[in-house]
């Protein structure tokens, strides 16, 4: 894999006396869609805040393409959802869009052009020269994801995106996701639903108190074997540390001369990630 778009190291920020986060490390990679889970107040909208250039950090360093760069020069290169916004609600979904894009600094007709694609990839496009305060909760969401896609970003920043979408829209969040992926884009998704982030996410990060820690796949790795003749009922499941440990164990029970008719890997989820993760809490 080649290096990752942007890599946080040790970030921190404090407010007042309580530190919201302490340590947290991050890499994005073009073409990867990063997910990012933790508890209420464990920090996850603050590192997005320092991560989109608009908060400071109080330590630690942000590269961009291998180079450190100032918090406030990642603008340009990020798009960014937060969990709540406002929309000028007498303005239309267009007219929001343009004035975004005017902002990036692209002329009128561009900006224009790029607020239709935008209004079209997000299915509003029968909105789109309407008075905004007559979107849905999930349509005004769905307007929030093309604001922060106006500047064709290579880095995309979501807090809890899906909130307030129906479950057609979060489908089609979802497939944009990956859409925009597989076009290079390095994704980052705070959300607690963590069934649908396990779905769609390539790499989990889970914060904690302030801090990132990286999930280890082999410790919630279980196969399921089932031999020649036991009914479906009478698989049995054994957790094992990695494909090279159930190799072993697959061949030890084949040279025991047991007829193996079933050797599935069964990945327990996310779900239970978390709840292990959050059990180690000291
Ligand atoms: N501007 C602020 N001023 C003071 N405290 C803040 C501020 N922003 C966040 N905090 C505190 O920092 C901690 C981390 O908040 P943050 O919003 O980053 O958590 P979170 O993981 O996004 O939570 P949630 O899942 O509830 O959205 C919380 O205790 C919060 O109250």
């Amino acid at each position: 894999m080649i290096g990752p778009v942007l890599a946080a190291r040790g970030l921190a920020r404090q407010f007042g006396d309580h530190l919201a986060v302490t340590h947290a490390d991050i890499d994005l990679h073009a073409g990867r869609i990063t997910g990012l889970v933790g508890p209420n107040g464990a920090g996850k909208t603050t590192l997005l805040l320092m991560l989109a250039g608009l908060l400071e950090p109080d330590r630690g360093t942000i590269e961009f393409d291998g180079t450190a760069v100032e918090h406030a020069k990642l603008r340009a290169a990020i798009g960014w959802m937060p969990d709540a916004f406002g929309t000028w609600e007498s303005l239309t979904p267009r007219e929001i869009l343009v004035a975004f894009g005017r902002l990036y600094g692209m002329a009128a007709t561009d900006a224009d052009l790029r607020a239709r694609e935008l209004l079209t990839l997000v299915h509003l496009e029968d909105f789109t020269d309407s008075p905004a305060s007559g979107l849905s909760r999930g349509q005004k969401q769905r307007l929030g994801l093309a604001r922060a896609l106006v500047n064709r970003p290579r880095i995309l920043l979501l807090d809890e995106p899906a909130s307030g979408m129906d479950p057609r829209s979060r489908i089609e969040l979802r497939t944009l996701l990956r859409q925009m992926a597989d076009a290079g884009t390095a994704v980052l998704v705070s959300s607690h639903i963590l069934a649908e982030l396990d779905e769609m996410s390539d790499d989990i990060v889970m914060m904690q108190g302030g801090a990132t820690r990286i999930p280890e796949p082999s410790r919630h790795a279980s196969w399921r074997i089932r031999r020649v003749g036991d009914a479906p009922d009478r698989a049995v499941t054994v957790e094992l540390a990695d494909d090279a440990a159930a190799a072993a164990y697959l061949a030890k029970l084949i040279a025991d001369g047991h007829a193996i008719a079933e050797f599935t890997r069964v990945d327990t989820g996310l779900e239970q990630v978390y709840l292990d993760l959050d059990a180690d809490r000291t």
